[in-house]
């Protein structure tokens, strides 16, 4: 049977939406009393793991799902052996270094060599400052990024950004994008090669429906 690994969080309401447009009915994961992490379409013909966002790619790479939904900002920061193969268009987002609004700096390149900047994207982050040639300490963090300047951890963070309301209620602005995100559609490749459980059929279902939508 196909297996879907959803990511819970924000990208999970627009999964839902999609998978229902192409016939798969996995809403009982939005019902406020679900436990469940595992559960089956009314029809029986697929089944979803429901998990961290950026476990997705982990499930997909192993082989216990087939199929997956993530944002791009997980793909670059994991590189997982997963098939990218399509755009789904929503949960856009973007990879920004933000500073304090009360801080000099405008442009990353104006940040102080040593100084230190807090991310979950560790990797990203530190890429991007090798690609400017400006050393940094990068402190990783788990989540709300955006104390490591408030409390004077950090100069600088790179964080999502996506309606930019997080940081202007914490007194941040963004001064540079790494990269914009919206979430993709992952395959196994040996699935794919395959074509188990009508993996290209499934996939070919969901593309339809996104180009349909634009
Ligand atoms: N504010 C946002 N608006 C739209 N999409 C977002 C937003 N924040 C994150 N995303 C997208 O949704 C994905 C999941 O983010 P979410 O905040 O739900 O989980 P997470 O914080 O990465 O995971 P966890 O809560 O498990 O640590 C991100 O990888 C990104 O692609
Ligand atoms: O620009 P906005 O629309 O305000 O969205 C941006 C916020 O969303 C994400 O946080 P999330 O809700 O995932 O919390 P966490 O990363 O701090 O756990 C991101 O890390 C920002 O804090």
């Amino acid at each position: 049977m196909l297996t879907v690994a959803l990511p819970k969080g924000a990208l999970l309401k627009d999964t839902i939406r999609l998978l229902q447009s192409v016939g798969l009915d996995f809403s009982a994961f939005l019902e406020s009393n679900n436990r469940q992490l595992q559960i089956s379409d009314p029809t029986n013909t697929a089944q979803a793991l429901l998990v961290r966002a950026q476990d997705v790619p982990v499930y997909v790479e192993y082989g216990q799902a087939q199929l997956g939904v993530v944002g791009y900002d997980v793909l670059r920061e994991k590189h997982p052996k997963v098939a990218h193969l399509a755009d789904l268009k929503f949960g856009y987002c973007r990879l920004s270094v933000a500073v304090k609004q009360s801080s000099p700096y405008r442009s990353a390149l104006q940040l102080p060599p040593h100084g230190r900047v807090a991310s979950k994207f560790v990797k990203c982050a530190a890429e991007y400052f090798e690609a400017l040639d400006l050393p940094v300490e990068i402190v990783p963090l788990s989540g709300s990024v955006e104390l490591g300047p408030i409390t004077g951890m950090s100069e600088a963070i790179v964080d999502l950004v996506s309606s930019g309301r997080t940081l202007k209620e914490n007194g941040l602005v963004e001064i540079d994008v790494l990269f914009e995100s919206t979430a993709r559609l992952i395959v196994n490749p040996l699935s794919y090669r395959l074509n188990s459980d009508n993996l290209h059929g499934w996939v070919e279902r969901v593309r339809e429906t996104i180009s349909a939508a634009v």
